[in-house]
């Protein structure tokens, strides 16, 4: 922009009356109190929007066009750009401690440049207004949306999107990442939480089920998780809370007739990121019979191990792409058969590299054995550790139900030789995950694989669980044999908890800027508002329905939609942030131009949200 256009121009008085502008501005009580030139110099043209060439065509005879240079978007997610007068930029120990109410007629100066009017605001505390009202209407839109947090705590300068951290992005000299991956997320990260989404949302078809009861205590929405087996002592379901809406895992054990026991309640403590937390117990007659009913957290997107690396290609779903070893006994027809015995299929499958990366089996081993460290620590054993019972879902896995045998069983009172059992069941475990085979009664042949193929510790790790010497054993005497492995695990789920901060990092605003743009959908060409039908075209109202032509319906020189979504996002922050920079808006006339702060916009924001907020609530 040119400011001399503006600098030869001595003002005439008064405003279009032909001019929408007008509407607003006669609110007004003012005087200018401050000069054209001034005004100018406190204009940030850096990241005004007037860039966007405008009313080349059918612009009205006498008006000044206001050419500007095409708009380049600067790096918007430069803190130093993005907010050149960020009120919100100083420290919130330096806010006054009381907040001034935003002027409701702000002082305006006018300027008319050749048939187009300027508006400039003069109110020399728009700048502290801005701030706190920027502060103020972030606890609204926290309140209205979700919990409220500190304003102060978390000024909007810095809530912008810096860039990726050079510990997540390729090494200096690498060879630059694709733009697109800079903003969008990893398809792995993408696909899990989909996945997961998926899970929760998929329906089944209910008429299978026509016993299904409607509502079993506080749990509706039964959906089975596995088709029911005949004849099946229990039932596994996913169900909703009808209070919170919550999904959980239900276990219901059929027929139940045992009296309620102290050991559920103490699986109910067991809080521990590779243990299915309990909940809760109860029994039920919802089912046409006495069942106990153990409720769990779901996971959604859960499979077992058996399902992901020990199943042959036709049981499980996962089995086949995971490259799962075909069981040389399998009754499956179509299961290649052994040409010897156990030992040459175990064989074939290291040839063919069906066998899991020994880091694979540590990583499981070092969760499951955490997972044990818990149970055994409370007084408690797992009583069911097997391949169907651990349920995986990402890298983590856990054990599933854990408690129904406590629940089957309640008089079972040697937890000794029970957690004894669980480290011979975790050995079995072992050896079956790297055998990738739960047949593995031919010892000798199987440790001679694991000998073959993974590292001695490993290979030591399973004959301590599987000895049968009658010196008790102890789930942390794993811990020489899992040595500086247990590192490794450390530093995967560092890497792994980095990956999935920076993607929060990038998406963290999309929610506040998706509240500020429905705000003005609420707000903008709203037909009438008690009973005003002029409402969105006058007042407060009125900018922001400019501001969203500014925004949304920008065009070219010669006519054609003017689109940045860089632009949109930058306006959209600098409009959350309340900030001090300039933006000028153009009447749908093309007769005027009111140049206002983003703290202004802001400020009509609130208070035309407010007020539609107010009539929503008000009684009818
Ligand atoms: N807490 C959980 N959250 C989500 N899914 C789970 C959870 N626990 C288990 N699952 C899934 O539920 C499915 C059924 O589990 P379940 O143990 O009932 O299998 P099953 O083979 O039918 O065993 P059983 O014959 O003992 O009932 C499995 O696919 C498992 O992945």
């Amino acid at each position: 922009m040119d400011p001399s256009i503006f600098l030869q121009y001595s003002p005439p008085s008064g405003l279009p009356q032909e001019s929408k502008l007008a509407t607003y501005m006669n609110r007004s009580t003012s005087t200018p109190t401050r000069s054209l030139n001034q005004a100018l110099g406190k204009l940030s043209l850096e990241s005004s929007p007037t860039s966007i060439k405008k009313l080349s065509n059918g612009a009205p005879a006498g008006m000044q066009q206001v050419l500007i240079g095409e708009f380049v978007p600067i790096s918007y997610y430069s803190p130093t750009n993005i907010l050149p007068d960020s009120p919100e930029s100083s420290p919130p120990a330096t806010l006054p401690p009381t907040m001034p109410p935003m002027p409701t007629n702000p002082q305006v100066h006018q300027e008319n440049v050749g048939g187009t009017t300027y508006f400039y605001s003069t109110n020399d505390s728009l700048n502290t207004t801005g701030c706190l009202s920027s502060s103020a209407s972030l606890v609204g839109a926290e309140a209205c949306m979700g919990p409220v947090v500190s304003a102060a705590a978390s000024p909007y300068a810095s809530q912008i999107y810096s860039g990726t951290p050079t510990h997540m992005g390729a090494p200096m000299g690498s060879g630059k990442p694709g733009l697109a991956a800079s903003f969008y997320m990893p398809e792995t990260i993408r696909n899990e939480i989909y996945q997961r989404n998926e899970d929760v949302f998929l329906q089944t078809d209910l008429r299978q089920y026509p016993d299904l009861p409607e509502n079993v205590e506080m749990y509706s929405d039964l959906t089975p998780l596995e088709s029911a087996a005949p004849h099946s002592m229990a039932t596994s379901y996913r169900a909703a809370h009808r209070h919170s809406g919550d999904h959980y895992a239900l276990r219901r054990l059929h027929n139940y007739s045992a009296v309620g026991n102290k050991r559920l309640d103490v699986w109910k403590q067991i809080d521990h990121p590779n243990v299915v937390r309990l909940h809760d117990y109860f029994t039920t007659k919802s089912f046409g019979d006495h069942s106990m009913v153990l409720v769990y957290d779901y996971h959604p997107g859960c499979t077992t191990l058996m399902n992901k690396y020990l199943a042959t290609g036709t049981q499980g779903p996962n089995a086949e792409a995971n490259g799962a070893f075909h069981d040389p006994f399998s009754s499956d027809p179509d299961a290649p058969r052994p040409y010897t015995h156990q030992k040459n299929a175990m064989l074939r499958a290291v040839a063919c590299g069906a066998l899991l990366p020994e880091a694979v089996l540590w990583s499981l081993l070092v969760q499951l054995t955490a997972a044990l460290r818990a149970i055994h620590s409370a007084g408690l054993a797992c009583r069911s550790l097997d391949p169907t019972k651990v349920v995986m879902n990402g890298c983590r896995i856990r054990i599933a139900w854990c408690g129904v045998a406590d629940a089957l069983h309640p008089t079972a009172s040697d937890m000794t030789q029970a957690q004894q059992e669980d480290l011979s069941a975790l050995g079995r475990l072992a050896l079956a995950l790297a055998c990738r085979s739960v047949h593995c009664d031919n010892l000798p042949a199987s440790m001679d694989l694991v000998s073959r193929t993974y590292s001695a510790d490993l290979k030591n790790l399973i004959l301590y669980l599987l000895s049968t010497a009658p010196t008790r054993r102890s789930v942390t005497d794993l811990m020489p044999m899992i040595g500086a492995r247990f590192y490794t695990q450390v530093e995967a789920l560092e890497r792994r908890a980095d990956a999935f901060e920076e993607q929060l990092a990038r998406e963290i605003d999309n929610g506040r800027l998706l509240r500020i743009l429905i705000k003005l959908g609420v707000i903008n060409e709203r037909p009438e508002l008690n009973m005003d039908a002029s409402w969105s075209e006058t007042g407060d109202r009125y900018m922001l329905k400019l501001f969203r032509d500014y925004l949304f319906h920008s065009v070219t020189e010669d006519g054609r939609p003017w689109i940045d979504q860089a632009h949109l996002a930058h306006c959209l922050n600098q409009l959350d942030g309340g900030t001090g920079a300039k933006v000028e808006l153009m009447s749908r006339d093309e007769q005027s131009v009111l140049v206002v702060s983003y703290a202004e916009l802001k400020h009509c924001l609130e208070q035309a949200f407010d007020e539609v907020m107010l009539a929503a609530g008000a009684a009818p």
